[in-house]
């Protein structure tokens, strides 16, 4: 091939014709076959599936070299046919391509998402996180149900400033309506398939009028859905603003912003940055990413904590020192609470929420390391391999926030800020107010709870066999 220069692919698993690799990607929990590949082929794996190359970085040194420093070439995201095409979600940010619309997108995401912006929604972010600990001394059961709706009420309130209390959860369930909707649109599970142009192909041109094809109609109703959902809350703030009763928010922070430059920013650009957070949270692939991470992250903290009591203990104590035992902690305390911040980043490693990071695809064809790499490559970084980390000396199945102290060992492991949260140029824009959020959650519930397992009747601990969703959430 002369595009290639006569260099090869990267290394990667022999591939059968035409199929490719297809067969031996599994479906669920991909990220496991991946690190695998890690160890048999290197941090640079190359795979196929019909045809479509697939382009797996298992280390951070591929990662910073690829995704950070040949940002243009691999800051594209690949089309998902069925929620981006068809369902119209390929307006909203994380799914659009590396181009103008982005770029308008992102500038208003990172203005209103700075680390100084976010310091205004400190006070909001406490109430919902205090009214959440407040449930779970109510109806401890309910722990896994009240943190979805405490992570969505957050977004809430920050894209929109709708009023913490009841009227924006009927915001919430109507996106978590919908998004059950979109996941039984989709193949469950085969994210990867749904990665793969030929489903476009497929998809896209499969006349409606075949009878067991509902798939156009199905588009249609999501887009008609999706586009009522991230209208109406927008629409709400430019009334309230009429009025001038507005909350803070995003939205009306980009409203203001257009109306004091005068830009001709159009509505729909702002319609969906803020989509992109609330809208945007309940599709498939990339869109979990806003309040799923949130949630995610903190049930594994939760689970972790039932798992490694002796963690828990060092974070109380920790907390009484510091805290005492009057008040809850506030973000003033944050930097007097370095095992707290080492739990965080602890949970954000042990089991990270998105192990195969935000999938990319190459806007052109790349050389790197004397290896070829296709123009329209999806990129995937293995998370899940970079996080298996033990060069502190402790082994990465523990749960050990010590990883990440001096005070504790030599070599501190990679600080998961530089993975979790992605890379370069679409790196998470909500990266502060996700930390914010993380910090309130962890030392709250620590500050108020006793996690432990649950009993039998003989007041002896069940054994705690956890499972995991094997979505691209996990
Ligand atoms: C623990 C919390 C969170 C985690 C772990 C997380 C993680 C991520 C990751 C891994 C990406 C992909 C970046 C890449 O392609 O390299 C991403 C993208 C994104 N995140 Fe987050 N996130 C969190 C919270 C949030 C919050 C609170 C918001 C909104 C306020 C948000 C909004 C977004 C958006 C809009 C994108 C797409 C950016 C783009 O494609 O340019 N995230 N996030």
């Amino acid at each position: 091939d002369r595009s290639s220069r006569g260099c090869p692919f990267p290394p990667g698993p022999p591939r059968q014709p035409l199929l490719g690799n297809l067969l031996q990607i599994p479906r669920f929990r991909a990220w496991h076959t991946f690190l695998s590949w890690k160890h048999q082929y290197g941090g640079v794996v190359y795979a196929e599936a019909l045809g479509n190359g697939i382009l797996i970085l298992n280390t951070m040194e591929a990662v910073t070299d690829l995704l950070e420093k040949r940002a243009s070439v691999y800051s594209d995201r690949p089309t998902l046919t069925m929620v981006g095409e068809l369902m119209g979600l390929d307006n909203s940010m994380p799914m659009l391509q590396y181009g103008a619309a982005w770029k308008q997108q992102r500038k208003l995401a990172h203005t209103a998402l700075s680390p100084e912006a976010v310091k205004k929604y400190h006070t909001v972010q406490e109430d919902i996180v205090a009214m959440y600990v407040n449930s779970l001394l109510e109806k401890p059961e309910d722990f896994a149900s009240q943190l979805r709706l405490t992570a969505g009420r957050v977004i809430m309130s920050v894209t929109y400033g709708l009023p913490v209390q009841t009227p924006d959860d009927l915001y919430i369930t109507d996106a978590e309506r919908t998004m059950e909707m979109i996941g039984k649109a989709t193949v469950p599970g085969a994210f990867l398939t749904d990665l793969i142009p030929q489903r476009k192909f497929f998809f896209k041109y499969i006349p409606s009028w075949i009878p067991f094809n509902s798939i156009h109609k199905t588009g249609e109703d999501g887009r008609r859905r999706i586009e009522a959902l991230v209208t109406r809350p927008f629409e709400h703030v430019k009334r309230e603003r009429a009025k001038g009763t507005e909350n803070p928010s995003f939205t009306a922070d980009c409203l203001d912003k257009r109306e004091m430059e005068g830009t001709d920013e159009s509505d729909h650009h702002i319609l969906w940055a803020a989509g992109a957070m609330y809208g945007g949270t309940f599709s498939f692939l990339s869109l979990f990413c806003p309040f799923l991470s949130t949630y995610g992250t903190i049930l594994t903290f939760i689970l972790a904590m039932a798992l490694f009591p002796e963690v828990q203990v060092k974070i109380k104590d920790e907390i009484t020192q510091v805290v005492g035992s009057g008040r809850l902690p506030s973000f003033q305390d944050r930097d007097a609470l370095p095992y707290v911040n080492a739990t965080i980043k602890e949970a954000l490693r042990w089991s990270p929420v998105l192990p195969l990071g935000i999938a990319r695809q190459t806007s052109e064809a790349d050389f790197y390391k004397g290896y070829y790499i296709p123009k329209g490559t999806i990129v995937l970084p293995n998370v899940w391999a970079i996080s298996k980390d033990d060069r502190s000396g402790i082994p990465s199945e523990k749960f050990a926030p010590e990883r990440f102290l001096t005070s504790c060992v030599k070599d501190t492991a990679i600080d998961p800020y530089n993975y979790a949260f992605g890379f370069g140029r679409r790196i998470c824009p909500g990266k502060h107010l996700g930390d914010n959020n993380l910090f309130l959650l962890v030392s709250h519930i620590m500050a108020t709870v006793d996690i432990s397992r649950e009993k039998d009747h003989d007041e002896k601990e069940i054994p705690l066999q956890p499972s995991f969703t094997a979505g691209l959430v996990r």
